[in-house]
């Protein structure tokens, strides 16, 4: 049965891609940030694209807040999410593909334009209003994303690995300003990374997929401390 403090619930939840069979039955705690975790290939993309709607489940079922969301289209869900590629909207400046996550519509009161400015200010990337994606470096569009994803205020933020590409002390900027936005708002957050110190740095939970399933999921301090799972040692590094 699903408690209140699920975020997101995984209910023997399976799923087939060309010839890579995914199972995952696993609980996201609520308000928590959880870290995604696993070797490259294992599945943690799929993992989010099912939470957000991108893919479908052949079986099981998939809970977001306590709602069955199997029917619901990625834009009813109630969560937002930052992929790696970023998918930024081209022919449109940064100011209106940040407007998007408010109101698709992009009717946007004077409430609403103050919000898309603190949101790209809080990303370092004020004064950039104007400007297209491909004026941007690859840093920038993916601050922009987030940025995007911030002001849709969706109790669920699901991001796959949205600093890989930042170099190193940027990378670090974002992540205080993922942990002071957690801090404010408490929304529940489940994002990839390849890092293990990002890992331990950010998260309270962890699930590392391995082969299509979780083979570990708990506190994170239970998760640095495991070195009987060979994939998680290896992910750890030692
Ligand atoms: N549409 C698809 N058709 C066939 N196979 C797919 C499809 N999407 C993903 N796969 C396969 O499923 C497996 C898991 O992919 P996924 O992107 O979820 O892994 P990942 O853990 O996020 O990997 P990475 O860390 O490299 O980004 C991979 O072997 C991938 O090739």
């Amino acid at each position: 049965m699903p408690d209140e403090a699920d975020a997101i619930v995984l209910d023997n939840v399976e799923l087939r891609l060309g010839m890579q069979e995914f199972s995952f039955d696993c609980r996201i705690p609520k308000g928590a940030i959880t870290a995604v975790a696993g070797p490259s290939g294992s599945g943690k993309s799929t993992l989010l694209n099912l939470i957000a709607g991108f893919e479908t489940p052949s079986h099981g079922r998939l809970l977001i807040e306590g709602e069955d969301v199997r029917g619901l289209l990625p834009s009813d869900r109630p969560v937002s999410l930052v992929f790696q590629d970023n998918n930024l909207f081209a022919h449109l400046d940064l100011f209106t593909n940040v407007g998007l996550g408010i109101n698709p519509a992009l009717h946007l009161g004077a409430r609403e334009r103050e919000m898309v400015s603190t949101a790209l200010k809080r990303v370092g990337l004020e004064g950039f209003e104007r400007r297209h994606p491909s004026t941007l470096s690859g840093g920038e569009r993916q601050r922009a994303a987030f940025a995007r994803a911030l002001v849709r205020r969706k109790p669920v933020l699901l991001l796959d690995e949205p600093f890989a590409a930042l170099d190193p002390g940027l990378r670090s900027a974002m992540a205080d300003l993922l942990e002071d936005l957690h801090r404010e708002t408490h929304n529940t957050v489940v994002i990839i990374t390849h890092d293990a110190d990002e890992v331990a740095r950010l998260a309270q939970h962890v699930l590392f997929v391995d082969g299509g399933r979780i083979s570990f999921s708990g506190p994170v301090n239970g998760f640095l401390e495991r070195r009987d799972i060979e994939a998680v040692r290896a992910f750890l590094g030692g």
